[in-house]
């Protein structure tokens, strides 16, 4: 196959081609989210039975139960841990928290635990609370003592640092509050917000997990998140926006202290904490220079019902709230006034709003909620772009989008095939956000149905080619699509709802897959503008793209190979001189290769020189994204 490659650039690459699509979703609460305790607040659960306690355990005896508490530590968390020591007790008895499907207790961190107490009935009880991370069977890796008396009956909280002695490599360990059963025969004491946190991502209290919200070069040479350099993040969702109109994400019950925060329901059947709220998202995003694309509940439930139109308007209200808080003026809006106090007075950078999430779900009634939400946010927001969440290329809303965000998921076959997908789109002042897209299966009659069926649990090396194909005409559209990513990006490999997502992980370890690191590719060598070149064969097996960075005067030449044979190109560069050798960066493997907790380093990107020049061969491996640059001028 030759290549030749023209002589001018044909459009500039857009500022946001490649980022992330995040949502509380296997997970927020338990992944990037720094809280080590599950259940940590007993938030929206039922009082008085068993599973309230879910990620809470007796030790020794107690008597433990989640209670609505008479004297509530506030009203965001009327219910508390409600121990009872009973007669006969010996030794250490109290309670223990299993954390997300373990606790990684590592030695080289200091973590920060806190919790209320109060003794519901006033007692001449003194003695003390031991705070503990201890193995699942007893070995004590930190401890720190609490001294409490029986004369505390208002809520009382506590902070104490643990430094563990040692670092297991098993991940199966549980924070522990205990007393001296013997001396507290009889005693009662209720508990509220519980918190246990490692250090974080840029030591932000409140914050993220490092190893997967940052970058960081171990041995492993892990790769993370941050290393994808994305330019974008879009939240709170998807999905997670809104199950129902009670449970939808509201963006006021997600900011201000942890003890105002109620927690809801989310979308995939475990309730969100909600300490990862808005603010934390503006501040991730801030951290990592990313432009936030964030959505508004537009109205819209996943169980179907859609608000009738003369019902819109508080919520409408709700959506200027949300967005004023992120940029008000906190002078004149109370939401803005709000973000200054949590001390973050300067607005926020924001341009782009989503209205809903896959509204092609509920397109009839998207025509009244599209035009009531996009006209009263763009008359208060007149500098926001918003983005329509219906099916592109066939306006059918009022006023027309100029921006929309489509979601495929599909079979390797499909986004090969589709490469070509934007090339005949009418280049009108529309311009289109692939906002989610992600091989799910290799059973195009059963997407979404069990790995038995297709369905990848995690992205392989076919899938994740498959892909690559289908962003080289992403790039090559950039003129149009403005901004891509993967979804979904997180999952806990204990317990999931979705599968395959970007980077999977556990209560210790991160295991980017082959399509974080096709995503990586991608973007750490966008360029600066797109050269157009010979096209590759629509449904054909090799599929590329060539950009150039002018600042480096670098050619950047991505490949997809879908096929099962390696496939001899022939690259004709138009530039004057050309670089001798440049490198190649290859993604390659087997079409089910893929990395995960078993093969974590299955497919890695290697590096390697190759020869170059203004007219040079290259050869692509079976199964293979390369991203070949080489300095031109
Ligand atoms: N069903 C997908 C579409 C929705 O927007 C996401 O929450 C889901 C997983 O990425």
């Amino acid at each position: 196959t030759t290549v030749s490659v023209d002589g001018t650039a044909a459009h500039s690459i857009p500022p946001l081609l490649f980022g992330q699509m995040f949502e509380a979703s296997q997970y927020g609460d338990g992944g990037i989210y720094a809280e080590l305790l599950q259940n940590r607040a007993f938030q929206q659960v039922k009082p008085n039975i068993i599973d309230a306690l879910f990620g809470w355990a007796p030790i020794n005896g107690a008597s433990i139960n989640v209670i609505a508490d008479p004297i509530p530590l506030s009203g965001a968390l009327p219910n508390s841990l409600e121990l009872t020591i009973p007669s006969g007790s010996l030794g250490q008895v109290g309670f223990g928290n299993e954390g997300y499907w373990g606790i990684n207790v590592n030695a080289s961190w200091t973590y920060n635990a806190s919790f209320y107490y109060r003794f519901p009935r006033a007692s001449n009880f003194s003695g003390k609370l031991t705070v503990m991370l201890q193995s699942s069977i007893g070995v004590v890796y930190a401890n720190a003592s609490v001294p409490v008396s029986g004369s505390t009956t208002a809520w009382m909280q506590v902070m104490v640092h643990l430094t563990p002695t040692s670092s297991p490599v098993s991940t199966t360990n549980i924070f522990t509050v205990t007393v001296d059963g013997a001396s507290a025969i009889g005693e009662t004491i209720n508990f509220a917000m519980f918190s246990l946190f490692p250090p974080t991502f840029k030591g932000r209290v409140n914050g993220l997990r490092m190893d997967i919200a940052q970058a960081c070069f171990h041995l492993d040479s892990t790769q993370t998140l941050y290393d994808m350099k994305p330019s974008f993040f879009r939240f709170p969702g998807g999905n997670n926006l809104g199950q129902s109109f009670s449970t939808r994400w509201q963006w006021n019950a997600t900011v201000g202290n942890l003890t105002d925060r109620p927690g809801r329901m989310g979308n995939w059947g475990y309730i969100n904490t909600d300490g990862l709220g808005l603010l934390e998202y503006l501040y991730l995003c801030e951290d990592m220079e990313m432009e936030p694309i964030m959505a508004v509940w537009a109205g819209y439930s996943l169980d179907g019902a859609s608000l009738p139109e003369n019902d819109l308007a508080p919520y409408i209200q709700q959506a200027i709230d949300q967005i004023n808080f992120v940029i008000g003026n906190p002078a004149t809006s109370k939401p803005a006034a709000l973000r200054a106090s949590l001390g973050h007075p300067e607005p926020f950078h924001l341009q782009y709003v989503e209205i809903g999430n896959e509204d092609f779900l509920a397109s009839e009634s998207y025509m009244y909620r599209w035009k009531d939400f996009a006209e009263h946010l763009e008359a208060t927001f007149p500098h926001l772009k918003f983005i329509a969440t219906s099916h592109p290329f066939n306006h059918t809303l009022d006023p027309i989008p100029k921006q929309y965000d489509n979601h495929v998921y599909q079979t390797p076959g499909w986004f090969a095939e589709n490469a070509f997908y934007y090339d005949s789109a009418e280049r009108n002042g529309t311009y289109y956000f692939e906002g989610e897209y992600a091989v799910v299966s290799t059973n195009a009659s059963d997407l979404f149905g069990k790995p038995f069926n297709g369905r990848l649990v995690y992205p392989n090396m076919q899938g994740s080619v498959g892909e690559a194909a289908f962003m080289t005409g992403l790039e090559r559209n950039s003129d149009i699509v403005f901004a891509a990513s993967y979804a979904p990006l997180l999952m806990n490999t204990a317990n999931y709802q979705w599968s395959p997502n970007l980077i999977a992980f556990d209560a210790s370890h991160v295991y980017p897959s082959t399509s974080f690191y096709t995503q990586q590719l991608f973007s750490l060598n966008r360029g600066t503008e797109y050269f157009p070149s010979t096209l590759p064969l629509e449904n054909g097996t090799l599929y590329w793209s060539v950009t150039r960075d002018a600042p480096t005067n670098t050619v950047i030449i991505k490949i997809a190979n879908t096929g099962v044979t390696a496939e001899e190109m022939l690259f004709e560069l138009p530039f004057k001189s050309v670089h001798s050798t440049g490198n190649a960066t290859v993604l390659s493997g087997s079409a089910t290769a893929n990395n995960s907790p078993e093969t974590p380093n299955a497919v890695m990107p290697v590096i390697s020189q190759i020869k170059t020049g203004k007219s040079f061969s290259y050869t692509a491996a079976a199964y293979s994204v390369n991203v070949l640059r080489v300095e031109a001028k």
